[in-house]
C-alpha cells in the first residue's frame, strides 16, 4: 500500500489487515508509517512499514525485495501515493508539471514494473491504481489530470499485457473524499471543493475514506476475478470537466474572468 501512512491508504491498510492480509505500509513520513503499523498490530493484524519515495527507482526495487522476503510474496499492489496542487494551466511551470507527473504517474509505473519483475510475473496478482476523477479534465488540475489520465491508460495497457501472467490491473477514481489528506489542502482550495465542486455532483456530499477502501478491497479480491483493465469511479457521479465548465461559472476567486471569458454568451446569467 503506497501512501499507507495517511488518509485513504491508512484506512485501506486497516481494512485489508482486518481481512487477514499482511500489509506493507509504504511512504515517506516514517512516524506516520510506524503509527499505522502499530495500530494494525494492536488490532491483531500483521503489518510492516517501509520508507520509500515512489519516485526513487533504486529504493523501490529494494522495497519490493524486502516485502517479498518479509511476507513471502506480493499478491496485491495499491498505487495510492500521490497528490497535486491547484493552478490555472497557463501558470503551471515545467518543473511543476513534471513534479506532478512524476508523483502521480511515473512513481506508480516504477512500482508496477518492479512488483511485476520481483514477484507477480511468476505468481500473478492484482494491481489497483488510484487516480482521481480529475483525469477527465477538471479546471485547475491540468497537470494532475494529465498524469491520472496517463495512469488510466497505463492500467489498461498493463491489464492487456499481463493478463497471461494471471495479473489483473484496474484503476479506481475517487471523487472528492473527506480524507485526512484533503484536510492538508489550504482553506481556499477546500472551500473551492466544498462550494464549487460538491454542488455540481448529484450526491452532493463528500465521499468517505471507507467508501474508497471498499472499492479497493473489491478490486483486489477474488470477487473481481473477471474485472481487469477498467476504471471504478467512486465519485458521487461527478460531472466531467468540460460539462462542469459549461454548466455554470466557477465561483472560485482564482478563476474570476478565467472561465467566464470562455463561456458561451447563451449561458451568461445562468449561474
Ligand atoms: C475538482 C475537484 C478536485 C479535487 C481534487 C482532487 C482531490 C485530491 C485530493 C488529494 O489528492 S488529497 C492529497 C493531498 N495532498 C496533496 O495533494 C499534497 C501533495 N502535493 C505535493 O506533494 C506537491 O504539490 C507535488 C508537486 C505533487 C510534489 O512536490 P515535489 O516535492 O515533487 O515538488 P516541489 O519540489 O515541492 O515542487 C516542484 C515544483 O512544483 C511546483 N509546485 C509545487 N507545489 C506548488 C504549489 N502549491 N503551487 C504552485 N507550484 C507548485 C513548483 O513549480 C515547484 O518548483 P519550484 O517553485 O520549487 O521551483
Ligand atoms: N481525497 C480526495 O478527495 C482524493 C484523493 N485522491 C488520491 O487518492 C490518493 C490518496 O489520497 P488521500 O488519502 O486523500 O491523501 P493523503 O495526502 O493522505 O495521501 C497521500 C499519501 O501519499 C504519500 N505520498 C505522496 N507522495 C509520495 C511519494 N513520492 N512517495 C511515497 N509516498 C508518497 C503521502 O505520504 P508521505 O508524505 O508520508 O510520503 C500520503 O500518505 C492520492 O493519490 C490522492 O491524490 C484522488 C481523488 C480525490
Amino acid at each position: 500500500m503506497t501512501g499507507g501512512g495517511s488518509g485513504i491508504g491508512r484506512c485501506t491498510a486497516h481494512e485489508l489487515a482486518d481481512l487477514g492480509a499482511n500489509v506493507a505500509i509504504i511512504g515517506r513520513k516514517q512516524e506516520r508509517l510506524d503509527n499505522v503499523t502499530a495500530e494494525i498490530r494492536d488490532d491483531g493484524g500483521t503489518a510492516a512499514s517501509f520508507n520509500c519515495d515512489i519516485r526513487d527507482e533504486e529504493r523501490v526495487k529494494e522495497v519490493v525485495a524486502e516485502v517479498v522476503e518479509r511476507f513471502g510474496g506480493i499478491h496485491g499492489l495499491v498505487n495510492n501515493a500521490g497528490g497535486q496542487y491547484k493552478s490555472p494551466l497557463e501558470e503551471i511551470s515545467t518543473k511543476g508539471f513534471e513534479a506532478v507527473v512524476r508523483n502521480n504517474l511515473t512513481g506508480g509505473f516504477i512500482f508496477m514494473r518492479e512488483v511485476f519483475n520481483g514477484y507477480m510475473k511468476e505468481h500473478g496478482g492484482s494491481i489497483v491504481n488510484i487516480i482521481a476523477d480529475i483525469w477527465h479534465g477538471w479546471p485547475g488540475f491540468a497537470h494532475s489530470g494529465a498524469a491520472r489520465g496517463g495512469m488510466l491508460t497505463l492500467s489498461e495497457s498493463a491489464a492487456g499485457e499481463w493478463a497471461e501472467y494471471g495479473i489483473r490491473v484496474n484503476a479506481l477514481a475517487p471523487g472528492s473524499i473527506a480524507s485526512s489528506g484533503l484536510d492538508t489542502y489550504p482553506e481556499h482550495q477546500r472551500s473551492y471543493i466544498r462550494n464549487s465542486v460538491i454542488p455540481r455532483q448529484p450526491l452532493r456530499r463528500f465521499g468517505t475514506e471507507s467508501e474508497i477502501s471498499a472499492g479497493i478491497v473489491f478490486l483486489l479480491s477474488p470477487a473481481a476475478a473477471f474485472v481487469t483493465g477498467t476504471c471504478l469511479r467512486i465519485d458521487g457521479a461527478a460531472p466531467n470537466g468540460r460539462r462542469w465548465v459549461l454548466n455554470g461559472s466557477n465561483n472560485n476567486e482564482a478563476y474570476n474572468g478565467f472561465h467566464r471569458a470562455q463561456r458561451p454568451k447563451i449561458l451568461e446569467g445562468t449561474d
